[in-house]
C-alpha cells in the first residue's frame, strides 16, 4: 500500500468517519420539477425550494429537463478522458497563463485533494480581471483548452453546458420567486459575460480514505451549483442543525443543487451557502460533474435592497465578483500560508 504523501493528510478534526455507528437517514429534499407548467404546482415547488435552501442549502431535483442521453454522454467522455495516459492529459494541463484544462494538484484549505479534474468555461471566451489587485482594472480573456481525444469531447461538453445552463436559469428564477422577487430578478447578472464553469471530477480509489478527502470542506463561491454524481456516493453536507456530516445518497438521474455564497449575500443570509466535502473510498473510483453558475466579472454582489429594512439591515458590504474569483483562483492554485478569501471577510459588524 505504501506511504501516503503528507500533503494529502487532513487535520485530525477534519478526517471522515467512514463507518458511522448511526447511519443517518438521507434527509436532503428531492424536488420534482415536472409539474412546473401549472401555476399552483409552481408555487408549491417555489416553497419547497425555499424551505430546502433555508434548512439545508442543498436539494436534489428530478425531471429537470436535461436529456438523460446527454448526461450519459458527458459521463462517458469524462471517463474516457481521465483514462488517457498522463502525458496525453498533460497536453491540456492548466498553468499560470491558462487556468482552464486538466490538473491534479488542487488544494482545498491548504490540504491536497485526492482527485484529478478537467475544467472548462461555459462561454468559450470569458473576461475576468487580470489580477486580484483591487486597483488593477485590466481584464484578460480566458479560453478553453480542448483535448484531442476523445474526438467528440468538445461538442458533447458544449451541448451539455447549454442544457445545464437552461436548468440553472430555471432554478435561479425559482429561487428569486421564493425571495418574493420577479422570476428574472438575477438574470441580467449572467446574460452578458457570465463566468460559469463546468468541472469534471475524478476521484481514484484511495488506500487512505480515513486520512484524505476527495475535496476538503468548502463552500461554493458562485450563485448556484448544479451537480451530477454517479452511483458511488461520497458527497457529504454539513447539516445546519447540528454540524453533522450527512451523506447525499445518489439518486438516479437527479441533480444536486446547492446555493453558493452569492445567493447567501443576495438573500442577506436567509439562504446559507453550506459546507460540503467529498469522502473517498479504497475500492471504487467516483466521477462527478459540477456546473458552477457564476455571474459576469463586473457584477457587484450585495444584499438585495428590496429585502432590507430597519429590522433586516445589510449583513454584507458589497464586493466585486471578478476580484473575488481572481483572488480565490490565485490561492487554490498554490498552497498558501493563510486562509484564502471567504465570504465572511465581507460580513459587516452587527
Ligand atoms: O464531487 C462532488 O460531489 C462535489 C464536488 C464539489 O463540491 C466541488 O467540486 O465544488
Ligand atoms: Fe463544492
Amino acid at each position: 500500500m505504501g506511504e501516503i504523501d503528507p500533503a494529502f493528510i487532513q487535520a485530525t478534526d477534519q478526517r471522515p468517519k467512514l463507518n458511522p455507528t448511526n447511519p443517518v437517514a438521507d434527509e436532503i429534499p428531492i424536488i420534482d420539477l415536472s409539474v412546473l407548467s401549472s401555476p399552483d404546482e409552481t408555487r408549491k415547488v417555489v416553497s419547497e425550494i425555499g424551505h430546502a435552501c433555508k434548512s439545508w442549502g442543498f436539494f436534489q431535483v428530478i425531471n429537470h429537463g436535461v436529456p438523460l442521453e446527454l448526461a450519459r454522454k458527458i459521463e462517458e467522455v469524462a471517463k474516457t478522458f481521465f483514462e488517457l495516459p498522463a502525458e496525453e492529459k498533460k497536453k491540456v494541463k492548466r498553468d499560470m497563463v491558462n487556468a482552464l484544462g486538466y490538473h491534479d494538484g488542487e488544494n482545498t484549505k491548504n490540504v491536497r485533494d485526492w482527485k484529478e479534474v478537467f475544467d472548462f468555461l461555459v462561454e468559450d471566451e470569458t473576461l475576468v480581471p487580470a489580477s486580484p489587485e483591487p486597483d488593477d482594472k485590466e481584464l484578460r480573456k480566458l479560453t478553453n483548452q480542448w483535448p484531442q481525444y476523445p474526438p467528440e469531447f468538445r461538442e458533447v461538453c458544449q451541448e451539455y453546458a447549454r442544457a445545464v445552463e437552461k436548468l440553472a436559469y430555471k432554478l435561479l428564477g425559482l429561487i428569486a420567486l421564493g425571495l418574493d422577487q420577479p422570476e428574472n430578478r438575477f438574470n441580467d447578472y449572467f446574460r452578458d459575460q457570465q463566468t460559469s464553469m463546468i468541472r469534471f471530477n475524478h476521484y481514484p480509489p484511495c488506500p487512505f480514505p480515513h486520512l484524505a478527502l476527495g475535496v476538503g470542506r468548502h463552500k461554493d463561491a458562485g450563485a448556484l451549483t448544479v451537480l451530477a454524481q454517479d452511483d458511488v456516493g461520497g458527497l457529504e453536507v454539513k447539516r445546519k442543525s447540528d454540524g453533522e456530516w450527512i451523506p447525499v445518497t445518489p439518486t438516479p438521474n437527479a441533480y444536486i443543487i446547492n446555493v453558493g455564497d452569492i445567493v447567501q449575500v443576495w438573500s442577506n443570509d436567509k439562504y446559507e451557502s453550506v459546507e460540503h466535502r467529498v469522502v473517498v473510498n479504497s475500492e471504487k473510483e467516483r466521477f462527478s460533474v459540477p456546473f458552477f453558475f457564476f455571474p459576469a466579472h463586473h457584477v457587484m454582489v450585495k444584499p438585495l435592497e428590496e429585502l432590507l429594512s430597519d429590522e433586516n439591515p445589510a449583513k454584507y458590504r458589497e464586493y466585486n465578483w471578478g476580484k473575488f474569483y481572481a483572488t480565490r483562483n490565485r490561492s487554490d492554485f498554490k498552497k498558501q500560508e493563510v486562509e484564502n478569501i471567504q465570504i465572511h471577510h465581507f460580513r459587516l459588524p452587527e
